[in-house]
């Protein structure tokens, strides 16, 4: 594997919904082995973005490539792009009723991973569950992140993992996403993460984490994770 080919490439990216244009012009690298944060008010593109990736909900690409490894995955179905390395942790997942935890687990091929990972989520009695069904917002943003932890992604696109969860899981949902990233994928490269946040408490998992601030759709600065977030509670969003 050339791990010189950045491992995610968005090369003047323009999202659309309906004739509605939610993201534009974006471009961003994320090289193998690096952790990328989206930080930005409300209504400023980062779940459609995150969404445009995965190739999942009404988000379209208008203009512009999504590259993986170098491949160019634009007109990929959701599916193709998972076989390819990508995976989502979504912020407002679909109910899955008659699918148990344990059925999907299955159906990506989580061999006897489940119960220890379930474990360490505090998800062990939640396998005969159908999932996301009755899950509060906490249980559903753990179940995610057991979700990324079987399916191994080597492109982790992870939308406000840490939103409406307890102090004590955020930790957990942490950790679980440190464990994944530093597990180097089967051909022995790094495995990148690019997530979502509000709060920053996600970036006491991520190695040295690079900030991208989102504004009208567009990304606007780019730069220490840390620096940027304590830089925008001082001074606001236009800081
Ligand atoms: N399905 C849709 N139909 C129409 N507009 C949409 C749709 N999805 C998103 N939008 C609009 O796109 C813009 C960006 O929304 P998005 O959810 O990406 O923002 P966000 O930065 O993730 O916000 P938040 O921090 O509140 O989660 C918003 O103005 C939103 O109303």
């Amino acid at each position: 594997m050339d791990t010189t080919t950045p491992l995610l490439a968005l090369d003047d990216v323009t999202v659309s919904v309906d004739d509605t244009i939610v993201c534009r012009d974006i471009t961003l690298t994320v090289n193998h082995g690096e952790n990328h944060v989206l930080i930005g008010a409300n209504g400023s593109g980062k779940s459609s973005l995150l969404n445009a990736i995965m190739g999942t909900g009404p988000f379209q690409v208008t203009r512009g490539r999504i590259l993986l490894n170098g491949q160019d995955i634009t007109e990929l179905s959701v599916d193709e792009r998972a076989r390819a390395g990508l995976g989502l942790a979504v912020q407002h997942p679909p109910k899955l009723h008659g699918i148990t935890v344990s059925k999907l687990a299955q159906a990506i091929h989580a061999g006897d991973r489940l119960p220890r990972l379930a474990e360490e989520l505090n998800l062990s009695d939640f396998l005969d569950r159908d999932v996301h069904c009755g899950f509060s917002g906490g249980e559903m943003r753990r179940f995610e992140m057991l979700k990324l932890r079987l399916q191994q992604p080597t492109m982790c696109l992870l939308d406000e993992p840490e939103s409406g969860v307890d102090m004590e899981h955020v930790s957990v949902v942490g950790r679980a996403l440190a464990d994944l990233l530093q597990t180097p994928c089967p051909d022995g490269t790094a495995r990148s993460s690019l997530v979502v946040t509000h709060t920053g408490f996600i970036l006491d998992h991520l190695d040295s984490p690079i900030a991208h601030l989102m504004s009208g759709g567009r990304l606007t600065d780019s730069g220490d994770a840390r620096d940027m977030l304590a830089r925008v509670r001082t001074d606001g969003w236009a800081a």
